[in-house]
């Protein structure tokens, strides 16, 4: 099993790597007129803070307003939309409803403008710059192990028995279960190569695969299992570490959160919800708000970006337009 550890390579300053820096961007998923948004706003202004080099793309549902996505263009992110893919029918209960459009995640692997991105779902917040995950070695998938311990995973055998991979030698793999389950990923947070065979391929498995509980997660554990190579869970905190898996998570050193729990949503907390009145979930929560109430952290457009182009629009245009405009004034937003 490989370590789950992660060296953070100097980047060598050749023209090269100078190229594949500037198409690389961070890509999250929107989808429904509700209060996700919020999310993605939140997840925006936190990889602000922490001064990433890169966008932010959303891959956007059609379903997603024009209102929304005029927030996120005035927030600096790159809004692209996606086409939705369903799952061949038939009768399986997901974990969650709304699992089911979850599946749409998958269209970012036709984003082959950039060779490497960080996938975030929209309900996680970066509170460390986590850069330095791009120098990774490519050709494999990166994320972080999951926890079998909550009411979700009632449907597995897993739970059943209570064996969760955060603590293997606590209740032993049965035998008479057939061969231990391969490692486990959550795929709220994962790095990936874009690549147009790999979303071909993508799209005409799941054709064939009957849709499972967990959706494209369990889809993407089952397509990336020989190339998956686990990252530490301070890459993507899963908020049941806390109370199942307490020993495993260096907090201080958390450098991504995952409000994935039931009621944990930041937007949406209560403090009712079981777990929820922790005080570790309390200081979470309101770090979080922190960063989404905070204005310094808006995007400043400067008036050479006309109100309609996001960053990543008026960073190319500009790179096109350098040599030859160099000199004149560009137009005012007005
Ligand atoms: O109504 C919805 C539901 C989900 N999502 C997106 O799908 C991701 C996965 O759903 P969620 O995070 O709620 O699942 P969990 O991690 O809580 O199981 C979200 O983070 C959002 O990016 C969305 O945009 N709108
Ligand atoms: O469509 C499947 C979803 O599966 C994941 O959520 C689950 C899963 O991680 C369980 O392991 C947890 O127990 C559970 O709480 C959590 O909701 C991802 O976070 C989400 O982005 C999405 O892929
Ligand atoms: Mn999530």
């Amino acid at each position: 099993m490989a370590p789950d550890t992660v060296s953070s390579a100097p980047v060598p300053g050749s023209l090269v790597k100078a190229a594949s820096i500037s198409s690389r961007a961070y890509v999250t998923f929107l989808a429904g007129n509700g209060d996700y948004v919020k999310g993605v706003v939140g997840l925006a202004k936190g990889l602000r803070k922490v001064k990433t080099a890169y966008p932010l793309v959303v891959a956007v549902l059609p379903d997603v307003p024009e209102e929304h996505r005029r927030i996120l263009v005035n927030q600096g992110c790159i809004v692209r939309e996606i086409e939705p893919v369903h799952p061949p029918e038939n009768q399986t209960q997901f974990a969650m409803a709304y699992y089911v459009i979850n599946y749409s995640k998958l269209r970012i692997w036709e984003f082959v403008e950039y060779s490497k991105m960080i996938y975030l779902d929209g309900d996680i917040q970066v509170f460390e710059n986590i850069d330095h995950l791009f120098e990774l070695p490519g050709g494999y998938f990166y994320a972080v192990k999951d926890c079998f311990c909550e009411k979700t995973w009632s449907h597995t055998p897993q739970y059943q028995i209570g064996y969760c991979q955060q603590c293997p030698d606590k209740v032993q793999w049965p035998q008479e279960l057939g061969p231990k389950p391969p490692l486990y990923f959550n795929a709220g947070m994962f790095v990936y190569e874009p690549s147009l065979p790999t979303y071909d391929d993508l799209l005409s498995t799941l054709k064939i695969t009957p849709p499972t509980p967990f959706a494209e997660q369990d889809f993407l554990n089952m397509f990336f299992r020989d190339v998956y190579r686990p990252i530490p869970p301070t890459y993507n905190l899963v908020l049941a570490m806390l109370w199942r898996h307490r020993e495993n998570v260096e907090l201080e050193k958390v450098k991504v959160v995952h409000y994935c729990a039931a009621g944990s949503k930041p937007w949406r907390y209560t403090g009712k919800e079981a777990n929820m009145d922790r005080e570790d979930i309390k200081v979470l929560v309101k770090n979080w708000w922190d960063i989404y109430n905070d204005e310094a952290l808006d995007y400043k457009r400067s008036s050479a970006n006309v109100a309609v182009t996001t960053r990543g629009e008026a960073n190319a245009k500009r790179s096109l337009k350098t040599r030859a405009l160099r000199s004149i004034p560009a137009p005012s937003a007005a």
